[in-house]
């Protein structure tokens, strides 16, 4: 797929330290463009949920530059829906029906009914739920409460998906085939997604590039892209390429 040029993500000399005086990250560097999929991997307290959080705005970075779709990330983050978020926990009101848990960022914006259904309608169908609409989180499997999570997320229309873990907990079956829906919704949807994961395997499949980052401090390792052509299917997953670039990534893991 063809990148497009503009920027979406632009981090510049950032550096977070906690009130707890741990030194989460310095000096990060990083550029995203439009609708590239990123995933940041490296090894635990790296600071990649760190430097995911900076770039949605959620967190503030203690030094640098951070500019999202040409703004303040946290500005950016509160005042429109051009930011989307999942987490591992697919974090679902257990009172509320998959509908009312998914148009739930468009009720809080104030958006009438009749549209807040026509948007829910068209992501429940992109996550392949549209016959539960009217179930109640404790009736669906993991899987399917990510879905309704990424659902949720994709429902004010976002510019970027910002994905933390969200596969994590799930089944190897289940996790395949939210890849497959993610990817679908990305390539559909012309997002930027910028994707936190333990999973080397994940990260090469998914992405158009993956970041590896270091720790102590958190800093930007390298940078590889994954020039695979989309869609990906299982014969790309078998192919000698995937095989090469899962060594690949994972050799500048070890810092090889
Ligand atoms: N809220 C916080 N307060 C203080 N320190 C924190 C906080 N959040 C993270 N840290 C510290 O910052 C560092 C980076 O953490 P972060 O969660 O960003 O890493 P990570 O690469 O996402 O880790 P993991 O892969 O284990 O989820 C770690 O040393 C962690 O202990």
């Amino acid at each position: 797929m063809a990148m497009l040029a503009e920027k979406a993500i632009h981090i510049s000399n950032v550096t977070k330290r906690y009130g707890t005086g741990t030194l989460a990250l310095r000096e990060v560097d990083l550029d995203i463009g439009e609708g590239e999929f990123v995933s940041l991997v490296g090894p635990s307290g790296c600071g990649k949920s760190t430097l995911l959080r900076i770039m949605a705005g959620l967190g503030e970075a203690t030094e640098g530059v951070v500019s999202v779709l040409g703004q303040p990330s946290q500005q950016l983050m509160k005042t429109s829906g051009q930011l989307g978020f999942v987490f591992q926990e697919a974090n679902l009101m257990p009172w509320r029906t998959v509908i009312e848990n998914v148009e739930l960022p468009l009720e809080l914006r104030g958006v009438g009914k009749k549209e807040r259904r026509e948007e829910v309608d068209h992501v429940l169908r992109l996550v392949r739920l549209e016959n539960f609409r009217d179930s109640y989180p404790k009736a669906l499997s993991g899987g399917m409460k990510m879905r309704v999570s990424i659902a949720r997320s994709l429902v004010s229309n976002p510019k970027i998906l910002f994905m933390d873990e969200p596969f994590g907990a799930l089944d190897e079956m289940t996790r395949h085939h939210l890849h497959q829906e993610l990817l679908e919704i990305w390539r559909q949807s012309k997002l930027t997604v910028v994707f936190v994961t333990h999973n080397v395997f994940e990260a090469v499949y998914l992405s158009s590039k993956v970041v590896i980052m270091k720790s102590y401090p958190g800093q930007i390792g390298s940078k590889i892209d994954i020039p695979a052509p989309y869609p990906r299917d299982d014969e790309f997953q078998a192919s000698a390429t995937f095989g090469q670039l899962v060594d690949q990534v994972s050799k500048a893991l070890k810092g090889g």
